[in-house]
């Protein structure tokens, strides 16, 4: 353990409130710069809760004018089943406070299909996803054979859980889909769609973003250990690629 804990911690970024945004713009813009220069597509995979509001020095200069948003496409790591104008959609939530603020090409931004069941939701993402791999739009991992995001935006609740991966939820270990559904989701809304650890780990680049005293218990957990129970959700993000942290002084209390 202390030896993950200590390769982890090289990539852990501990922020004062206001530098955090302004850290993370930072990051997404040198990235999006790399992809659109080596394969002129940018990758981009949100996720709801406060997320949105940390994004909000990329809509500013000089990042809003500098970045090459038409390469831009944007995924949702989990989403709410709402209508897309409902106050709890993901979508209308990245909408609000970011997509609606930049040049991202209408066409490439994708939204889950709001008129389907839970279930129903996740099938049609997921061809969706299948569809942009046969497109060459989205990447493929050698390693897993699962689709390759270039940038998860990823955040974490309190209990450990990422995207609708909650712990000791059976979908923690599905290992087949890419996108999957829960109706009882113990944060509301109950009902979400979510992808998988196996996408989620085979993402180019992750950046863990998680502010606030609340999360601190499953930032140690994650970043130092507890062996002694069932591993957290966050404990399992282990992608193929870079994982970033990006913690306030609140989150990072208990290091
Ligand atoms: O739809 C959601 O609820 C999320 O995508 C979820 O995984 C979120 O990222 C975490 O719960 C952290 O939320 P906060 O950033 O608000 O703590």
């Amino acid at each position: 353990m202390a030896e993950t804990a200590k390769s982890d911690m090289k990539n852990v970024g501990i922020y004062e409130k206001e530098e955090l945004p302004r850290a993370l713009a930072k990051y997404v813009a040198d990235l999006s710069d790399k992809f659109t220069k080596e394969k002129g597509i940018f990758t981009v995979v949100l996720s709801g809760g406060s997320m949105i509001d940390y994004m909000r020095k990329l809509v500013e200069p000089p990042y809003v004018d500098s970045i090459d948003w038409s390469k831009w496409h944007i995924f949702w790591v989990d989403e709410r089943v709402v209508p897309k104008d409902h106050e709890d959609s993901n979508y209308k939530l990245a909408y609000d406070g970011f997509l609606s603020k930049v040049a991202i090409i209408p066409d490439n931004v994708y939204a889950i299909n709001d008129t389907l069941s839970a279930e129903g939701a996740a099938d049609d993402y997921e061809a969706r996803l299948r569809d942009l791999v046969k497109s060459n739009v989205i990447a493929v991992s050698s390693v897993s054979g699962f689709p390759k995001f270039d940038l998860m935006l990823l955040g974490m609740g309190p209990d450990g859980h990422v995207a609708s991966l909650f712990p000791g939820h059976p979908l923690v270990k599905e290992n087949k889909k890419w996108v999957t559904f829960i109706k009882d989701s113990p944060k509301p809304p109950p009902e979400r769609i979510t992808f998988t650890f196996p996408v989620i780990n085979s993402s180019a680049y992750i950046a863990m973003v998680i502010t606030g005293t609340a999360e601190a218990n499953a930032v140690h957990a994650a970043l130092e250990g507890n062996e002694n129970s069932e591993k957290l959700p966050v404990q399992l993000v282990s992608p193929e690629g870079e994982l970033k942290w990006f913690l306030d002084k609140d989150s990072a209390s208990k290091l």
